[in-house]
């Protein structure tokens, strides 16, 4: 699968927050978009994750010969970011099944694996509500890698993570990202220095 910027830009009113960008992204590679705080690293993965019209260029997405509507983008794409929200009446359990009715398990992954990996076991049927934002960055990021998508979008993945917290995300990104387009956000090099590819932003700027 590839995702294919052609000369993109976004701007809110009349700021540009970058322009011309032409980038192409492969499955199977891991890139990492940097840049200080404001530069529009959430802005060009909302447009790639199409939840965000580009103002100017287009953006394409193929699958093999196969043009993929930006409308159906969605299905191929598992994202974690902090302007997401989980359901806070839920209890873990309920979050992990919910997600995973509209979701499938990433190929070896099942609620029982999830939940293992989460290390969250002594919190199955708490709510979301009382869990430390630690506890809830680490289930954003276990629902994002172990659904099955080809292309894995992290927006500061490390957020509200303490070092073990940090460690633990490396490792989850290790069992899940093999074969797939992942694209991370980010501005602390703990939380990419995986990626082979950096795309930075300011060189975009208007
Ligand atoms: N809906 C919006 N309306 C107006 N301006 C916006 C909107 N969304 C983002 N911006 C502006 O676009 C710029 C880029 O924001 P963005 O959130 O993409 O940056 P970022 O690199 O992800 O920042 P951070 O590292 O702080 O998360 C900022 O100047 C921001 O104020």
């Amino acid at each position: 699968m590839e995702v294919i910027l052609e000369d993109i830009g976004r701007r809110f009113n009349r700021d540009w927050v970058f322009r011309h960008l032409n980038y192409r992204f492969t499955t199977g590679r891991r890139y990492a978009i940097l840049g200080p705080n404001g530069s529009g690293k959430s802005t060009l993965l909302q447009i790639i994750a199409s939840s965000l019209t580009p103002s100017s260029g287009q953006i394409r997405y193929v699958s093999g010969e196969q043009h993929i509507d930006p409308e159906r983008v969605y299905q191929y794409i598992a994202l974690a970011a902090p302007y997401m929200e989980l359901i806070e009446e839920f209890t873990l359990t309920e979050q992990v099944r919910f997600h995973f009715t509209h979701k499938k398990y990433l190929h070896g992954f099942d609620e029982q694996r999830v939940t293992d990996l989460l290390g969250l076991r002594h919190a199955e049927n708490k709510q979301i509500r009382y869990f430390s934002s630690g506890m809830k960055q680490r289930v954003k990021l276990a629902l994002a890698c172990c659904a099955e998508a080809p292309i894995l979008l992290l927006d500061e993945p490390a957020t509200n993570l303490d070092h073990d917290g940090v460690d633990w995300y490396l490792h989850l990104v290790d069992k899940t990202s093999a074969d797939r387009m992942l694209l991370v956000c980010s501005n602390q090099e703990r939380e990419y220095g995986f990626c082979e590819y950096t795309i930075g932003i300011p060189a975009y700027k208007a």
